[in-house]
């Protein structure tokens, strides 16, 4: 399904249409209003990435939902994961990977589950923190090439999006869950998970600080443990002393790669 700039005019003009046969007079706010989804529109390619129930139809390396300066309602189309958790999730105890997440209830494909909180560091601030990284998210642009890549693996037919020139610019930022966080710090790794990370802007505009929100990338049935993967690079992490870190997964997926790192 293809949402074009159109149809968010028309969503602006239903609500703006209302006010206005019951006001009678001309609305300038409401011509701002326009204005303002409709860039909000355009910074997404010209297309409304989630649909009429708020699930997500067209992942991206990015997407931007309107923000504090749209004038346009909370349930704005383009307003999905700044409202916050919708599913009633579970902290379960699991077998073999400690607490893990799950859903009382049935998730329907592409809605959102919830952000990745935590403390947010810079690089040089978080690799000091290597002997206490099991709940680092590393973010952001240089994150952006993985999650892009990672996406299409998992969803086939998803077009790699041109990455923009950011001039060079190097600083890298990762959120860590381990002392601040909600939630979405308990979710684990599978090999073949049932949710993505997906980075959305909608309260500022620094491209290297996106907000990490969870996705589901299929129907997933009440109980079902929620993971993501991960996506860390076998024999890239190090120990403070520089030696190679490994750490076995237990995901239980038929298709499991033994490591998560
Ligand atoms: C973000 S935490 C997830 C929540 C964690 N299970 C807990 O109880 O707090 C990440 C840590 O959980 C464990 N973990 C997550 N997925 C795993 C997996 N598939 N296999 C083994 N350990 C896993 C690892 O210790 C990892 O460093």
């Amino acid at each position: 399904m293809s949402f074009g700039m159109g149809v968010v005019e028309n969503m602006v003009n239903t609500e703006s249409s209302k006010v206005s046969s019951l006001s009678k007079k001309p609305n300038v706010v409401k011509t701002k209003e326009r204005r303002n989804c409709a860039l909000c529109v355009a910074k997404n390619g010209g297309e409304i990435p989630y649909n009429y129930d708020g699930n997500i139809v067209y992942p991206k390396s990015l997407i931007y939902e309107c923000g504090p300066l749209c004038k346009c309602p909370p349930a704005c189309y383009l307003r999905v994961t700044q409202r916050g958790i919708r599913f009633k999730l579970e902290i379960f105890k699991t077998e073999s990977r400690d607490w893990g997440v799950r859903s009382l209830s049935s998730i329907p494909s592409g809605s959102f589950i919830c952000e990745y909180v935590g403390e947010l560091l810079e690089d040089k601030e978080a690799e000091r923190r290597t002997g206490n990284d099991e709940y680092l998210f590393d973010i952001g642009n240089k994150y952006d090439n993985t999650l892009a890549e990672g996406m299409s693996k998992l969803m086939p037919g998803l077009e790699k999006e041109k990455e923009e020139e950011d001039g060079g610019e190097t600083t890298g930022f990762t959120v860590d869950a381990a002392k601040k966080g909600n939630i979405g710090r308990f979710i684990n790794h599978s090999c073949s998970p049932n949710l993505y990370a997906q980075n959305v802007l909608y309260d500022h505009e620094d491209k290297r600080i996106p907000h990490v929100m969870l996705f589901a990338m299929d129907n997933i049935p009440p109980l079902q443990e929620l993971t993501y993967h991960y996506n860390y690079m076998i024999d890239q992490v190090r120990d403070v002393n520089g030696n190679i870190k490994k750490k076995i997964c237990y995901c239980g997926s038929s298709e499991c790669t033994g490591r998560l790192y």
